[in-house]
């Protein structure tokens, strides 16, 4: 059993709800207990990873958010930065699944939220625990 801390940046309540439902779902069908660490934005979730995993209290975490583009550059700096700044963690050796969503407008949100249908929160939580068992079986 992994102790996994699930990171999500609260935008958009309706669509995380989705989202934190199929991570969740994914991670207890596997007897891991898990954990829901809010903050504000998508560029607050590596930080707070970044935190958690210094007090080496989990195992593994899951990015849960939805950035959805707007009129200006600043989706780009929010998609993209938090997308690297997770993979310069991976790279770290933490495991980290990405279940943020970039995407243009709600509709294609929706669709990848839902658990239903492209259940993204599940892939990330699949995705987390892939790297923990590669760090299980390097480490
Ligand atoms: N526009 C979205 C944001 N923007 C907020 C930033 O993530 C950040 O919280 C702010 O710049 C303060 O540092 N965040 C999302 O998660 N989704 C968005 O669509
Ligand atoms: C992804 C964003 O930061 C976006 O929601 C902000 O919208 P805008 O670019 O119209 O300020």
């Amino acid at each position: 059993m992994a102790r996994i801390l699930i990171v999500e940046a609260r935008f958009y309540a309706h669509l995380n709800d989705m989202l934190v439902a199929g991570a969740r779902a994914e991670l207890e069908a596997h007897g891991h207990t898990v954990e829901v660490l809010t903050v504000p934005g998508a560029l607050e979730i590596p930080g707070a990873i970044s935190l958690a995993a210094e007090a080496e209290l989990y195992d593994a975490y899951v990015a849960i958010g939805v950035v959805i583009r707007g009129e200006t550059y600043h989706f780009e700096i929010v998609a993209g930065e938090s997308a690297r700044a997770i993979m310069a963690l991976t790279m770290d050796g933490i495991a980290i699944g990405n279940g943020i969503l970039t995407v243009e407008n709600e509709e294609q949100a929706l669709v990848r939220a839902d658990p239903a249908q492209k259940d993204k929160g599940g892939e990330a939580a699949k995705a987390a625990l892939a790297l923990l068992s590669l760090q299980e079986r390097f480490g």
